[in-house]
Formats: structure tokens, C-alpha cells, sequence
């Protein structure tokens, strides 16, 4: 899959701007708040139909303009598609595909694979849980509609289920037969949510492992492992026995809305103990496991973005990084990076063809 042009209207720091790509490696350079990074998001805007880094919509929208256009022009396996996010302020965001309005965007994601890679993955590190179960969420869902259809419908019933919490309290009442409706609905939606991140852990675990060793030259022992109330006992039981703390806390305390995914390095927490450039080398693993699992899983090439990743690693890990994506098996390419000359050499040891977008 190939994004051969990108145009932008009003998008952050861009009035009006198109890009014509190459096929294989586009790097875009220039100085800091040039603009380098929304280049990046836009493109991540057509896969995702949002921005990875803002998640207020409105605030994409270049200052002082009343709406934004990204058009993406690809093709993919030999079709050609146009895709258009626009938002105008005060109105809902809008995502065609040739010409057609979607009226879900769910059924638009994974229909662009795209991997990205930027110093704001630092947050699955150092943030809290919620960020990690995103992660799984969104490369799951790329490949599976069953399962983020499941985890909407548990996110619905968890909220409602919550909202009868408090209601209990500010009522002084209670009503068992109505929690036990949530509660079954609750245990079939997570159960498929908990099967479905088991089986994708199992197989994406080795590939990251083998992504890490390749980065750090096997300097370093990494593991990754899932946490989740349900390896103990399933839903229904959890919620029942747990339903005493649940009404004082006047929310759901057990449930896949608490999984997590634990980072080790030498058998320690790599919040803790890692190096910036380990933790980086982590993360990079971690993005480009993704990549192979979405390419499996899809058969399509994603595209890839790597914003400013040279920053902390060591020339050997970037070297090894440059020998990764040199390879058959990667696809289209867009690196971000500060240091055009630095970018330059990376690529030039890439036996691949490259463009450089000054901006
Ligand atoms: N809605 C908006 N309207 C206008 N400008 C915006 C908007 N949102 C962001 N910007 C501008 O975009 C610029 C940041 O762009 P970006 O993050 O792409 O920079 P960069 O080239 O990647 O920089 P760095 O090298 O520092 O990472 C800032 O100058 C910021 O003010």
C-alpha cells in the first residue's frame, strides 16, 4: 500500500500544502516547530480518522480557521482510493473513501494499516494502565471488527453498570436482578475482549522479543507479559464476589477495563530501570512487533512512521533499526528528524529509493 500524494487545508501550522511521495522512503526535515511531526499526523489522521497526538479535534484545526481538509491519495494493492478527513467547527468530523461519506468511522479502521513510532509512545512506559490497554486495543482492532465491537459494547455496559453503583447510594436501594442483567453482559463481552488479547499476546510476545534482541544486539534481557483479573476466574464470579467494595467505591473495580501489560527489563520494571535509550529500543520493539502482526494478519505492507527516533540511541542501535527496515518486508516509510544530514546517512545505507521534503 502506497500513499502517493497528501494535500492539507487549514491543519495545524499548514494553509495549504501537497506532497507528492515516493514509494519506499520519505524523510521530512527542518527545524523544530516546523511542522514535521503534523506532516506525520495527518497521514495518521487518514488511517485513524483522529490525531495520535491531540485528541481534541477541533484543536487540529489550524488557529484562527474555521475547518480542516486532509486528502490522502493511495494505492492499495493496485486500487486507487481517495481518502478525505475534514472537520468544520461546530460539526461532526467527516471521513470519506472515494467520495462516500462513512457513517461509522469504526468500519474505516484498518483499512489503512499504519504503524507509528514517536517519542509519545514514552507514555505506554510511564502512564498509567489505560494507555497500555490502548495499545492492544488499537492493534487488535485493526485486524478484528468482532473485537472492538465487543469492547464498545463493554464499555457501554460498564458504564451503565457504574451509573446503577451510584444510583444504589444516592437512593439508599438496591436491585440485584438489574446488576445481574449488566453483569452477564458484562462477563460475555469480556470474555471474548480476555480470549482475544490472550491469543493476540501469545503470538505477538515472541515477535517482540525477537525485535528487541535484533535492536540491542542481545545486550539486555526484555520481557512482556499480560496481567488480567480473568486468568483467575471468569467475569460473572469476580463481579459477584467483588460486589461489597464495587458499591462503596460506586464503580466496577474488577473487569479487562483493569488489564495491564507489565514491561521488564533484567526482571525489573523498565519505568524503573531502563536507560533512556533501553527504554526507547522498548518501545521501538514494541511498535515494530505491531507492524509484523498487522502485516500478517492483513497481508498488507502498513505503512510506517517514524518520528524523530534517532534522539538517545546509540549508532549501533540506529544502524540496526536502518538494517530492520531495510528489508522486502516493509513497505512505505515516512521518517521525521531534525537533523536532515543525519537522516540523509541513515537512508543512504538503504538500499532503497528515498526523497527529502526540506520544509
Ligand atoms: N491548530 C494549530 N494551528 C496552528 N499551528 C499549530 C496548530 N497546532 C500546532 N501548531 C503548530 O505546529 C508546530 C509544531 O509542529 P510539529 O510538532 O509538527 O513540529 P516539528 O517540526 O515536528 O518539531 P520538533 O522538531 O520540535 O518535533 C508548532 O509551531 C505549533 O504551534
Amino acid at each position: 500500500m502506497i500513499l502517493k500524494s497528501l494535500s492539507l487545508l487549514n491543519y495545524k501550522n499548514f494553509d495549504s500544502k501537497v506532497f507528492q511521495f515516493n514509494a519506499k522512503i520519505n524523510c521530512v526535515v527542518g527545524n523544530n516547530g516546523i511542522g514535521k511531526t503534523n506532516v506525520l499526523d495527518a497521514i495518521y489522521h487518514l488511517s485513524f480518522g483522529k490525531s495520535y497526538f491531540n485528541p481534541i479535534a477541533t484543536q487540529n484545526i489550524k488557529h484562527d480557521e474555521d475547518f480542516f481538509v486532509v486528502q490522502g491519495d493511495y494505492d492499495k494493492e493496485g486500487t486507487e482510493e481517495k481518502i478525505i478527513v475534514s472537520l468544520k467547527r461546530g460539526q461532526k468530523k467527516v471521513i470519506k473513501r472515494n467520495g462516500k461519506p462513512y457513517e461509522k468511522f469504526s468500519e474505516h479502521i484498518g483499512f489503512l494499516p499504519l504503524v507509528i513510532i514517536s517519542p509519545a509512545d514514552r507514555d505506554l512506559i510511564i502512564e498509567g494502565s489505560d494507555t497500555r490497554r490502548k495499545f492492544i486495543d488499537s492493534v487488535i482492532s485493526q485486524g478484528d471488527k468482532s473485537y472492538l465491537n465487543a469492547l464498545i459494547n463493554y464499555n457501554k455496559v460498564l458504564a451503565q453498570r457504574n451509573a446503577l453503583l451510584k444510583y444504589f447510594v444516592l437512593n439508599h436501594t438496591y436491585n440485584q436482578d438489574t446488576l445481574d442483567v449488566y453483569n452477564t453482559q458484562l462477563n460475555d463481552y469480556g470474555q471474548v475482549i480476555f480470549d482475544k488479547r490472550d491469543a493476540f499476546l501469545k503470538t505477538f510476545i515472541p515477535i517482540f522479543k525477537d525485535r528487541y534482541l535484533a535492536i540491542s544486539n542481545g545486550n539486555e534481557v526484555v520481557s512482556l507479559s499480560y496481567k488480567s483479573d480473568l486468568f483467575d476466574s471468569d467475569l460473572k464470579t469476580l463481579l459477584e464476589k467483588n460486589i461489597g467494595k464495587d458499591r462503596s467505591l460506586q464503580y466496577t473495580s474488577v473487569g479487562i477495563h483493569k488489564d495491564d501489560l507489565l514491561f521488564d527489563i533484567e526482571e525489573h520494571p523498565i519505568k524503573k530501570f531502563g536507560s533512556q535509550g533501553q527504554q526507547k529500543s522498548f518501545l521501538i520493539a514494541l511498535k515494530l512487533a505491531q507492524f509484523d502482526f498487522i502485516k500478517n494478519q492483513s497481508g498488507v505492507n502498513p505503512i510506517l512512521l517514524l518520528d524523530d527516533i534517532f534522539d538517545k540511541l546509540d549508532e549501533n542501535r540506529v544502524a540496526q533499526i536502518i538494517k530492520l527496515v531495510d528489508d522486502e518486508n516493509f513497505g512505505q516509510l515516512f521518517i521525521s528528524d531534525t537533523h536532515a544530514d543525519r537522516t540523509e546517512n541513515a537512508v543512504k545505507q538503504v538500499h532503497q529509493s528515498y526523497e527529502i521534503f526540506k520544509l
